[in-house]
């Protein structure tokens, strides 16, 4: 029976990583979670089970663990980056790496007015990720980095409508020009890959500015959708940042139904709410530079995108 290995990858996922930097007494963290995986060539290891070309997962996550202190954790795109180089360069039967990684930020407590030196309390809102894809080695690899964030709940309390939607004999869903908008936004940005490697991109600063950029246009725009809302904030991130080829948004419409006070005499003007847990619209969409450099493998292993 004619039977082949498909496609497959290995590697060590959730290396929680967490690195000090102590130089002065002033500390500084950064927190990690990498997932790091190669493919290539690996047809004996799954075949004949000769593990000769496998670089194991244990060693994958003391790499981790020995860049976090030898070459530290400037952003984690470069953090990535520098681990899928450091795999390929190891694993020659390797031709791709795959490092995606999510970041737990770390806020100062203030004290009297002050951040504090050495303790920390979790920043709640959104988590920054980043998955990058290197193919081959040296002068000719191509690096693709997409970076994002999750869990970002946002909610507006008015300035959202819906209405003049497709009708049949099912639908029951009442017209409104004024009801609650909320979802838990995945935004996930692609880097032109030519950007990537003419370098000199500041990751931590864009990555800032753009999650700035997507909560200013999510509360600025008079939503007409959650679709429209979606557009407006990914054509804001490329007008602004020349580098992203691409943006893609999965966004849980979390319902927030009117809640009837009828029975009770009273009336309700949009001040008391059933906040549904399920089932909720999930819009999803992507927003594209016309000119964007082909996507390769970024988008490799990124469960939940369109
Ligand atoms: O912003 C929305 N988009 C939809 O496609 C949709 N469908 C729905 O029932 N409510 C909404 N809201």
């Amino acid at each position: 029976m004619p039977i082949r290995l498909g496609p497959n990858q290995y590697g060590k996922a959730e290396n929680r990583v967490v690195r000090v930097y102590r130089d002065t007494a002033r500390h500084q963290i950064r927190d990690l979670n990498v997932s790091t995986s190669l493919r290539g060539r690996f047809e004996d290891a799954h075949i004949s089970g000769d593990q000769k070309d496998v670089l194991p997962t244990d060693t994958q996550k003391n790499t981790v663990f020995a860049f976090a202190k030898k070459i530290g954790i400037a952003s984690v795109e470069e953090f990535a980056i520098a681990l899928a180089d450091r795999y390929l360069e190891a694993a020659p039967a390797a031709e791709g790496a795959r490092i995606g990684i999510q970041e737990y930020g770390w806020d100062r407590i203030q004290v009297e007015g002050a951040g504090h030196d050495h303790a920390f309390v979790r920043s709640g809102q959104g988590v920054r990720n980043t998955v990058v894809n290197v193919d081959g080695r040296g002068d000719g690899r191509v690096v693709q980095v997409v970076s994002g964030i999750e869990d970002l709940t946002v909610l507006k309390s008015t300035g959202s409508e819906f209405h003049g939607f497709l009708k049949d004999e099912y639908t029951t869903l009442p017209e409104t020009h004024d009801r609650i908008l909320a979802t838990s936004l995945v935004a996930r940005w692609r880097y032109d890959s030519a950007a990537i490697a003419r370098g000199g991109i500041d990751w931590d600063k864009s990555y800032d500015g753009i999650r700035a950029l997507l909560l200013q246009r999510f509360a600025e725009i008079h939503s007409l959708a959650l679709q429209q809302t979606l557009y407006g904030m990914g054509e804001a991130v490329l007008e602004e940042h020349p580098k992203v080829a691409e943006v893609r948004f999965s966004a849980p419409n979390k319902h927030h139904f009117l809640s009837d006070l009828s029975p009770f005499g009273l009336d309700n003007p949009g001040e008391v709410f059933f906040a549904a847990d399920r089932p909720y619209g999930l819009i999803e969409a992507a927003v594209i530079r016309d000119e964007a450099s082909e996507p390769g493998n970024a988008w490799h292993a990124v469960p939940g995108f369109c």
